[in-house]
Protein backbone atom coordinates (compact mmCIF):
# COMPACT_ATOMS: atom_id res chain seq x y z
CA UNK A 1 0.00 0.00 0.00
CA UNK A 2 1.60 3.18 -1.01
CA UNK A 3 1.07 6.19 1.45
CA UNK A 4 2.67 9.55 1.43
CA UNK A 5 2.86 12.31 4.16
CA UNK A 6 1.54 15.40 3.18
CA UNK A 7 3.25 18.58 5.11
CA UNK A 8 1.74 21.64 5.48
CA UNK A 9 5.06 23.55 3.85
CA UNK A 10 4.26 21.14 0.69
CA UNK A 11 7.16 18.24 1.35
CA UNK A 12 5.96 14.96 0.71
CA UNK A 13 7.51 11.81 1.67
CA UNK A 14 6.39 8.78 0.28
CA UNK A 15 6.55 5.12 1.48
CA UNK A 16 4.97 2.01 2.34
CA UNK A 17 1.59 2.02 4.86
CA UNK A 18 0.93 -0.42 7.20
CA UNK A 19 -1.40 -0.68 10.15
CA UNK A 20 -4.66 1.45 9.63
CA UNK A 21 -5.79 2.52 5.95
CA UNK A 22 -7.52 5.21 7.30
CA UNK A 23 -6.00 8.18 6.71
CA UNK A 24 -4.96 11.19 9.18
CA UNK A 25 -3.72 14.76 9.99
CA UNK A 26 -1.77 15.37 13.05
CA UNK A 27 1.37 17.52 14.21
CA UNK A 28 4.85 16.00 13.17
CA UNK A 29 6.93 15.59 15.98
CA UNK A 30 9.50 13.17 16.38
CA UNK A 31 11.15 11.04 19.44
CA UNK A 32 14.67 9.76 19.65
CA UNK A 33 14.58 6.88 21.90
CA UNK A 34 16.17 3.89 20.82
CA UNK A 35 13.75 1.29 22.23
CA UNK A 36 9.96 2.13 23.73
CA UNK A 37 7.86 1.97 20.52
CA UNK A 38 5.15 0.55 22.30
CA UNK A 39 4.92 2.78 25.22
CA UNK A 40 5.37 5.77 22.99
CA UNK A 41 2.78 4.96 20.73
CA UNK A 42 0.53 4.41 23.72
CA UNK A 43 0.99 7.45 25.50
CA UNK A 44 -2.33 9.63 25.56
CA UNK A 45 0.13 12.90 25.74
CA UNK A 46 0.98 12.00 22.00
CA UNK A 47 -2.86 12.56 21.31
CA UNK A 48 -3.13 14.78 17.85
CA UNK A 49 0.52 14.17 16.72
CA UNK A 50 1.66 11.93 14.35
CA UNK A 51 5.26 10.34 15.80
CA UNK A 52 8.74 9.96 13.78
CA UNK A 53 10.87 7.56 15.32
CA UNK A 54 14.15 8.59 14.87
CA UNK A 55 15.41 4.91 15.31
CA UNK A 56 15.68 2.86 11.86
CA UNK A 57 14.27 -0.64 12.93
CA UNK A 58 10.67 -0.83 14.59
CA UNK A 59 8.70 -3.33 15.49
CA UNK A 60 11.17 -6.21 16.03
CA UNK A 61 10.11 -7.00 19.46
CA UNK A 62 6.41 -7.07 18.24
CA UNK A 63 3.70 -5.82 21.30
CA UNK A 64 3.38 -7.34 24.57
CA UNK A 65 0.79 -6.92 27.89
CA UNK A 66 2.62 -4.92 30.22
CA UNK A 67 4.05 -2.24 27.82
CA UNK A 68 0.72 -0.38 27.57
CA UNK A 69 0.92 3.44 28.73
CA UNK A 70 -3.24 3.22 28.05
CA UNK A 71 -5.81 1.22 26.71
CA UNK A 72 -6.80 3.23 24.06
CA UNK A 73 -4.11 4.45 21.78
CA UNK A 74 -4.81 8.42 21.17
CA UNK A 75 -1.63 8.81 18.70
CA UNK A 76 -3.08 9.91 14.99
CA UNK A 77 0.01 8.27 13.24
CA UNK A 78 3.18 6.52 13.14
CA UNK A 79 6.24 6.70 10.60
CA UNK A 80 9.39 4.42 11.12
CA UNK A 81 12.84 4.21 8.66
CA UNK A 82 11.88 0.25 8.58
CA UNK A 83 9.40 -1.41 9.86
CA UNK A 84 9.54 -4.98 10.89
CA UNK A 85 6.60 -7.33 9.77
CA UNK A 86 8.60 -10.80 12.04
CA UNK A 87 8.71 -10.06 15.48
CA UNK A 88 10.80 -12.41 17.53
CA UNK A 89 10.36 -11.67 21.35
CA UNK A 90 9.36 -13.97 24.23
CA UNK A 91 6.69 -12.09 25.67
CA UNK A 92 5.46 -10.90 22.02
CA UNK A 93 1.57 -10.83 21.74
CA UNK A 94 1.51 -10.21 18.44
CA UNK A 95 2.79 -7.53 15.94
CA UNK A 96 2.99 -3.52 15.56
CA UNK A 97 0.82 -3.77 12.18
CA UNK A 98 -1.39 -5.96 13.86
CA UNK A 99 -1.82 -3.44 16.77
CA UNK A 100 -1.74 -0.86 14.71
CA UNK A 101 -4.99 -2.02 12.63
CA UNK A 102 -7.31 -2.53 15.56
CA UNK A 103 -7.11 0.76 17.58
CA UNK A 104 -6.96 2.50 13.83
CA UNK A 105 -3.74 3.91 13.46
CA UNK A 106 -1.72 4.35 9.98
CA UNK A 107 1.54 3.82 9.99
CA UNK A 108 4.31 4.61 7.23
CA UNK A 109 7.64 3.18 6.32
CA UNK A 110 10.32 3.17 4.15
CA UNK A 111 10.70 7.51 4.36
CA UNK A 112 14.20 9.12 5.48
CA UNK A 113 13.35 9.60 8.84
CA UNK A 114 16.07 11.34 9.19
CA UNK A 115 15.35 13.55 6.70
CA UNK A 116 12.29 14.58 8.25
CA UNK A 117 13.31 14.91 11.87
CA UNK A 118 15.89 17.79 10.33
CA UNK A 119 13.39 19.27 8.63
CA UNK A 120 11.48 19.57 11.82
CA UNK A 121 14.74 20.56 13.86
CA UNK A 122 14.98 23.06 11.59
CA UNK A 123 11.96 24.58 10.73
CA UNK A 124 9.60 23.48 13.66
CA UNK A 125 7.17 21.25 13.89
CA UNK A 126 4.66 21.26 11.36
CA UNK A 127 1.34 19.70 10.35
CA UNK A 128 0.86 16.73 7.90
CA UNK A 129 -1.54 14.29 6.91
CA UNK A 130 -1.66 10.78 5.16
CA UNK A 131 -2.51 10.01 2.15
CA UNK A 132 -3.05 6.61 1.20
CA UNK A 133 -2.95 5.59 -2.89
CA UNK A 134 -2.27 7.41 -5.46
CA UNK A 135 -1.97 11.25 -5.29
CA UNK A 136 -4.62 13.81 -6.63
CA UNK A 137 -5.65 17.51 -5.68
CA UNK A 138 -2.54 17.88 -4.00
CA UNK A 139 -3.30 22.13 -3.57
CA UNK A 140 -6.86 21.27 -2.41
CA UNK A 141 -5.49 18.75 0.15
CA UNK A 142 -2.40 21.39 0.88
CA UNK A 143 -4.77 24.01 2.00
CA UNK A 144 -7.08 21.61 3.83
CA UNK A 145 -4.04 20.99 5.88
CA UNK A 146 -3.20 24.64 6.30
CA UNK A 147 -6.68 25.57 7.24
CA UNK A 148 -7.65 22.73 10.04
CA UNK A 149 -8.02 23.88 13.64
CA UNK A 150 -5.40 22.68 15.37
CA UNK A 151 -7.05 23.41 18.48
CA UNK A 152 -8.99 20.71 19.16
CA UNK A 153 -9.77 19.37 22.98
CA UNK A 154 -7.39 16.82 23.25
CA UNK A 155 -7.45 16.57 26.67
CA UNK A 156 -11.07 16.04 27.04
CA UNK A 157 -10.60 13.26 24.58
CA UNK A 158 -7.94 11.23 26.68
CA UNK A 159 -9.00 11.98 30.22
CA UNK A 160 -11.58 9.32 31.99
CA UNK A 161 -14.85 10.89 32.16
CA UNK A 162 -15.63 9.68 35.44
CA UNK A 163 -13.38 9.39 39.07
CA UNK A 164 -12.31 5.81 39.43
CA UNK A 165 -10.38 4.13 43.07
CA UNK A 166 -7.27 2.44 43.14
CA UNK A 167 -7.91 0.84 46.83
CA UNK A 168 -4.28 0.99 48.81
CA UNK A 169 -3.80 1.07 52.55
CA UNK A 170 -0.83 4.14 52.36
CA UNK A 171 -1.61 7.73 51.88
CA UNK A 172 -4.44 8.97 49.72
CA UNK A 173 -3.76 10.74 46.32
CA UNK A 174 -5.86 12.39 44.47
CA UNK A 175 -4.50 12.21 40.35
CA UNK A 176 -6.32 14.49 38.32
CA UNK A 177 -6.24 12.85 34.81
CA UNK A 178 -5.57 15.23 31.82
CA UNK A 179 -3.96 11.73 30.00
CA UNK A 180 -2.30 9.94 32.45
CA UNK A 181 0.59 7.59 31.45
CA UNK A 182 -0.35 3.87 33.40
CA UNK A 183 3.30 4.15 34.95
CA UNK A 184 2.68 7.09 36.87
CA UNK A 185 -0.37 5.09 38.54
CA UNK A 186 1.93 2.11 38.57
CA UNK A 187 4.49 3.96 40.41
CA UNK A 188 1.78 5.60 42.69
CA UNK A 189 -0.11 1.89 43.48
CA UNK A 190 3.58 0.13 43.60
CA UNK A 191 4.41 2.68 46.91
CA UNK A 192 1.21 1.52 48.43
CA UNK A 193 -0.76 4.39 47.92
CA UNK A 194 -4.91 4.48 47.68
CA UNK A 195 -4.96 6.07 44.18
CA UNK A 196 -8.43 8.04 43.18
CA UNK A 197 -8.49 9.21 39.41
CA UNK A 198 -10.38 12.33 38.44
CA UNK A 199 -11.31 14.26 35.35
CA UNK A 200 -9.62 17.01 33.84
CA UNK A 201 -12.15 19.28 34.92
CA UNK A 202 -12.53 18.66 38.37
CA UNK A 203 -13.20 21.33 40.95
CA UNK A 204 -11.53 21.54 44.02
CA UNK A 205 -14.23 21.03 46.19
CA UNK A 206 -14.76 17.79 44.28
CA UNK A 207 -11.23 17.17 45.45
CA UNK A 208 -11.21 18.26 48.99
CA UNK A 209 -14.48 15.96 49.81
CA UNK A 210 -11.90 12.75 48.64
CA UNK A 211 -10.33 14.03 51.65
CA UNK A 212 -6.26 13.44 49.90
CA UNK A 213 -3.10 13.65 51.30
CA UNK A 214 -2.08 14.99 47.94
CA UNK A 215 -2.85 15.95 44.85
CA UNK A 216 -0.77 14.48 41.65
CA UNK A 217 -1.33 16.88 38.35
CA UNK A 218 -0.58 14.58 35.08
CA UNK A 219 0.93 14.52 31.93
CA UNK A 220 -1.57 15.03 28.91
CA UNK A 221 -1.69 15.94 25.19
CA UNK A 222 -1.74 19.66 23.50
CA UNK A 223 -1.30 23.32 24.84
CA UNK A 224 -1.32 24.30 28.97
CA UNK A 225 -3.21 26.80 27.93
CA UNK A 226 -6.45 25.25 26.41
CA UNK A 227 -7.03 23.83 30.07
CA UNK A 228 -8.14 27.03 31.90
CA UNK A 229 -10.22 25.28 34.44
CA UNK A 230 -7.27 23.67 36.32
CA UNK A 231 -6.32 27.21 37.36
CA UNK A 232 -8.34 27.88 40.03
CA UNK A 233 -8.30 24.42 41.31
CA UNK A 234 -4.59 24.13 41.51
CA UNK A 235 -4.75 27.70 43.47
CA UNK A 236 -7.69 26.51 46.15
CA UNK A 237 -5.29 23.17 46.79
CA UNK A 238 -2.28 25.06 47.27
CA UNK A 239 -3.99 27.80 49.19
CA UNK A 240 -4.65 24.30 51.79
CA UNK A 241 -1.05 23.70 51.30
CA UNK A 242 -2.02 20.17 50.48
CA UNK A 243 1.21 18.06 48.98
CA UNK A 244 1.20 18.54 45.15
CA UNK A 245 3.53 17.30 42.56
CA UNK A 246 3.13 18.48 38.94
CA UNK A 247 4.73 16.29 35.82
CA UNK A 248 4.91 17.10 32.36
CA UNK A 249 1.61 19.00 31.72
CA UNK A 250 1.00 19.24 34.59
CA UNK A 251 3.88 21.15 35.85
CA UNK A 252 3.40 23.39 32.85
CA UNK A 253 -0.06 24.29 34.73
CA UNK A 254 1.39 24.26 38.29
CA UNK A 255 3.81 27.17 36.47
CA UNK A 256 0.10 29.13 34.97
CA UNK A 257 -1.70 28.41 38.22
CA UNK A 258 0.67 30.84 40.09
CA UNK A 259 1.22 33.21 37.23
CA UNK A 260 3.94 31.69 35.36
CA UNK A 261 4.07 31.71 31.24
CA UNK A 262 4.77 28.91 28.92
CA UNK A 263 5.39 28.78 24.98
CA UNK A 264 5.49 26.65 22.60
CA UNK A 265 9.83 25.19 21.44
CA UNK A 266 10.82 24.84 18.34
CA UNK A 267 10.78 20.85 17.72
CA UNK A 268 10.29 20.08 21.69
CA UNK A 269 11.86 17.43 23.80
CA UNK A 270 11.23 13.77 22.73
CA UNK A 271 13.59 10.50 24.14
CA UNK A 272 14.56 8.73 26.45
CA UNK A 273 18.22 10.48 27.03
CA UNK A 274 17.50 13.89 27.76
CA UNK A 275 19.79 15.53 30.34
CA UNK A 276 18.39 17.28 33.21
CA UNK A 277 20.68 19.80 35.83
CA UNK A 278 19.79 19.99 39.26
CA UNK A 279 20.02 24.19 40.09
CA UNK A 280 21.51 23.47 43.29
CA UNK A 281 23.64 20.36 43.76
CA UNK A 282 24.50 20.42 39.58
CA UNK A 283 24.14 16.72 39.80
CA UNK A 284 22.49 15.56 36.40
CA UNK A 285 19.92 13.08 35.39
CA UNK A 286 18.98 11.49 32.90
CA UNK A 287 15.39 11.49 32.00
CA UNK A 288 12.46 10.54 29.54
CA UNK A 289 10.66 13.39 27.88
CA UNK A 290 7.76 14.19 25.56
CA UNK A 291 6.70 17.63 25.95
CA UNK A 292 6.41 20.47 22.80
CA UNK A 293 5.78 23.43 25.37
CA UNK A 294 8.09 24.62 28.48
CA UNK A 295 7.68 26.89 31.34
CA UNK A 296 9.51 30.21 29.75
CA UNK A 297 11.65 30.39 32.50
CA UNK A 298 11.54 34.93 32.59
CA UNK A 299 8.25 34.63 33.95
CA UNK A 300 9.05 33.03 36.93
CA UNK A 301 10.67 36.28 38.57
CA UNK A 302 7.09 37.52 39.38
CA UNK A 303 5.76 34.24 40.95
CA UNK A 304 6.30 32.13 44.57
CA UNK A 305 7.87 29.42 42.21
CA UNK A 306 11.98 28.49 42.30
CA UNK A 307 13.66 26.62 39.12
CA UNK A 308 15.01 23.57 40.74
CA UNK A 309 15.40 21.97 37.37
CA UNK A 310 17.38 22.90 33.79
CA UNK A 311 17.66 21.09 30.57
CA UNK A 312 21.27 20.86 30.06
CA UNK A 313 20.88 21.19 26.14
CA UNK A 314 19.21 24.01 25.83
CA UNK A 315 18.94 25.34 29.40
CA UNK A 316 14.62 25.16 29.37
CA UNK A 317 12.87 24.83 32.63
CA UNK A 318 12.84 21.24 33.89
CA UNK A 319 11.85 21.51 37.35
CA UNK A 320 9.98 23.97 40.11
CA UNK A 321 9.15 24.10 43.67
CA UNK A 322 6.94 26.38 45.46
CA UNK A 323 8.66 28.70 48.22
CA UNK A 324 6.58 28.62 50.31
CA UNK A 325 3.79 25.72 50.10
CA UNK A 326 4.21 22.01 49.95
CA UNK A 327 4.44 21.76 45.75
CA UNK A 328 6.77 20.90 42.98
CA UNK A 329 6.72 19.68 39.63
CA UNK A 330 9.08 18.62 36.67
CA UNK A 331 8.91 18.86 33.02
CA UNK A 332 10.34 15.20 32.64
CA UNK A 333 8.87 11.65 33.34
CA UNK A 334 9.96 10.34 36.50
CA UNK A 335 7.97 7.12 35.79
CA UNK A 336 9.95 7.08 32.50
CA UNK A 337 8.03 4.64 30.77
CA UNK A 338 9.83 4.37 28.28
CA UNK A 339 13.51 5.47 29.71
CA UNK A 340 15.61 5.39 32.62
CA UNK A 341 14.67 5.50 36.36
CA UNK A 342 16.81 7.74 37.65
CA UNK A 343 13.92 9.88 38.66
CA UNK A 344 12.01 7.64 40.06
CA UNK A 345 13.29 8.73 43.73
CA UNK A 346 10.65 11.81 43.29
CA UNK A 347 7.91 9.42 44.08
CA UNK A 348 9.60 8.79 47.17
CA UNK A 349 10.07 12.56 47.38
CA UNK A 350 6.28 12.93 47.02
CA UNK A 351 5.26 10.44 49.37
CA UNK A 352 7.49 11.60 52.16
CA UNK A 353 5.79 14.89 51.62
CA UNK A 354 2.57 13.17 52.24
CA UNK A 355 3.85 11.94 55.34
CA UNK A 356 6.16 14.54 57.09
CA UNK A 357 4.01 15.90 59.48
CA UNK A 358 6.08 19.19 60.56
CA UNK A 359 6.69 22.11 58.38
CA UNK A 360 10.28 21.91 58.85
CA UNK A 361 10.72 18.02 58.14
CA UNK A 362 8.55 19.08 54.74
CA UNK A 363 10.88 21.30 53.74
CA UNK A 364 13.85 18.49 54.43
CA UNK A 365 11.86 16.65 52.24
CA UNK A 366 12.00 19.15 49.48
CA UNK A 367 15.45 18.92 49.03
CA UNK A 368 15.74 15.55 48.30
CA UNK A 369 18.44 14.83 46.16
CA UNK A 370 17.75 13.02 43.18
N1 LIG B 1 3.91 14.75 28.27
C1 LIG B 1 3.24 15.84 28.53
O1 LIG B 1 2.55 15.97 29.53
C2 LIG B 1 3.27 16.91 27.48
C3 LIG B 1 2.81 18.26 27.94
C4 LIG B 1 2.39 19.17 26.79
N2 LIG B 1 1.34 18.58 26.03
C5 LIG B 1 3.58 19.49 25.90
O2 LIG B 1 3.66 18.98 24.81
O3 LIG B 1 4.43 20.23 26.30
Amino acid sequence: MKRTLLLEDGTMFTGSGFGSEYDRAGEVVFNTGMTGYQEILSDPSYCGQIVTLTYPLIGNYGVNRKDFESISPAVHGLIVHEHCPLPSHHESMGTLDELLKVKQIPGLSGIDTRKLTRLIRRYGTLRGKFITGELSNIEEQLQQLQQSATNHHHVATVSTSTPYHMPNTGKRVVVVDYGVKSGILRELSKRGLDVIVVPYNVTAESILLLNPDGVLLSNGPGDPKDVPEALPMINAILEQNIPLFGICLGHQLLALACGGNTEKLTFGHRGSNHPVREIATGKITMTAQNHGYAVRKESLSTTELLLTHEAVNDETVEGLAHKTKRAFSVQYHPEASPGPMDANLLFEQFQSLMEAEKREENEQCLNVQI
